[in-house]
């Protein structure tokens, strides 16, 4: 399986290369050549399997020869003991035809932990193999930086430093990012918003003098290795509701469009998805593109979803390199229009998007709403993201079942959750005393040369 570039000007990788390679060096991201698909029978005999086997199958055809059959079913198997559920990512019925799938029962209770939580295994393994030493730079909204911390703590061979906005993510996001105590864990605390934070990331990569010298490496979506982790819960998810003999919709919370992203591998590897539904907050540049073909941005404005505070979305450019034909030049001057503000999607490259997704909103006033009626009605009590999630769905239903992802744990945002219910939701009893551990964090200007400098003085690199 070899990998190419969205910008059509990068060296093609094998999966390990592109794992450890993040951004491409033409600035593009890396999607698979070719996507292998499933028939029938193979989608079929998935109802019912461990969840570490479904990922196996779904995963192995895109991993080649890096890593061995019997390697690779261990450090899946190690990568999901942890999850405090024993089906991984459950199934919960709202209501008639409506669904929620909890990927919030990993160590940092959010759903980066599927992806990050099987990146941390394929790094060591793959790091072990070749002796290199890496410096991995993480931008988040609050839920990435976490888990790849909780991912990669105390690694001799890694340092990672996580890159959030200052005051822009939740009291317990930040202290999962600022109480680690190990040595090579460093949480940057930026002066701007999550997009300044990934912009600033992407620059890094692109300076290849810093690049090389530190041994840079990605745990972003950027990598392609993360959003293949997040392949594998809509194959559960939609083989248990009947898949293949039935189709299933999704609605995603969406951000940087990764997790929405491994909806639509699904379904171009056969699985019968009728629609994925794009689920933004009051930052919904994702649903007005999709909408009215206009991409714009207009400045990040802070919400009470506050990981989905994104407006420009990193992902979207590979969802827009298949809409183009795969034309990774037509992809690059876009990326480049996108620099000063914003572009028009083409109107067939609109139309091709349109086949596989659709969209819709919700504002402040509705997350609160959802969360409270979500709750009474049913007792499940939704973060600020899953709510937004659910209120979209909820105006898409339809006569196939619909898949709700619930991203996030409520108890990351308990402020909310307890505006809209009353409830104040707990942390688990592992993290009881989150609120007692010392901090300890940088804050950092939203200036590359400040932060190459810090990186460079804290790696000795
Ligand atoms: C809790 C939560 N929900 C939803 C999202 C959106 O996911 P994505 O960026 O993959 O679209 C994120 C992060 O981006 C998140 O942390
Ligand atoms: N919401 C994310 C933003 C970064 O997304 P990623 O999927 O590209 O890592 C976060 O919580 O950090």
């Amino acid at each position: 399986m070899q990998y190419i570039s969205t910008r059509g000007a990068a060296p093609v990788l094998g999966f390990g290369e592109a794992m450890l390679t993040g951004l491409a060096r033409d600035g593009g991201l890396y999607v698979p050549e070719t996507v292998p698909t499933l028939d029938e029978a193979g989608i079929a005999a998935l109802a019912g399997l461990p969840y570490e086997e479904v990922a196996f199958r779904i995963m192995r055809p895109f991993v080649g020869d890096t890593f061995g059959d019997d390697e690779f079913r261990g450090l899946i198997d190690a990568a999901y003991a942890g999850f405090g559920h024993a089906a991984r990512a459950p199934l919960v019925q709202l209501g008639p035809n409506h669904f929620l799938l909890e990927l919030f029962h990993g160590p940092t209770l959010a759903f980066k932990d599927f992806a990050m939580q099987l990146i941390g295994q394929l790094f060591q393994a793959a790091l072990a193999k070749t002796g290199q030493r890496i410096t991995i730079v993480g931008a988040t909204s609050g839920d990435t930086g976490s888990a790849a911390i909780e991912a990669f703590r105390g690694l001799s061979n890694v340092d990672v430093f996580i890159l959030f906005p200052h005051g822009r993510v939740s009291e317990v996001q930040r202290r999962q990012m600022t109480t680690p105590a190990e040595a090579n864990v460093h949480a940057l605390a930026v002066d701007g918003d999550f997009d300044d934070c990934q912009a600033r990331l992407k620059d890094m990569f692109n300076d290849f003098a810093f690049r090389d010298a530190v041994g840079l490496a990605g745990v972003n979506s950027i990598n392609w290795a993360r959003v293949l982790a997040q392949v594998v819960y809509y194959f559960t998810a939609a083989t248990s509701l009947g898949a293949p003999h039935r189709e299933v919709s999704f609605t995603v919370p969406t951000g940087n469009f990764g997790d929405i992203f491994a909806g639509y591998i699904a379904r171009r590897m056969g699985l019968p998805i009728k629609r994925l539904v794009v689920a933004t907050n009051q930052n919904d540049i994702l649903h007005r593109a999709l909408s009215s073909g206009d991409y714009a941005t207009h400045g990040v404005t802070p919400s009470i979803s506050p990981s989905m505070d994104i407006q420009v979305s990193s992902n979207f450019e590979r969802a827009l390199f298949d809409a183009y034909g795969r034309d990774g030049a037509a992809v690059a001057a876009l990326m480049d229009e996108l620099k000063q503000g914003g572009f028009r999607i083409s109107p067939n490259a609109l139309g091709t998007l349109r086949e596989t997704f659709t969209s819709g909103r919700c504002s402040e006033e509705e997350t609160l709403a959802t969360i409270r009626a979500t709750h009474a009605a049913t007792g499940e009590v939704l973060c600020p993201h899953s709510a937004v999630g659910v209120k979209v769905a909820q105006e898409h239903l339809g006569t196939e079942p619909m898949v709700t992802l619930a991203t996030a744990h409520p108890a990351k945002f308990p402020d909310a959750v307890e505006a809209a219910t009353g409830v104040r939701p707990p942390l688990p009893a592992r993290m009881a005393d989150l609120f007692e551990r010392p901090e300890r964090m940088t804050r950092v200007p939203n200036d590359l040369a400040a932060l190459e400098t810090l990186i460079r003085e804290r790696t000795g690199r």
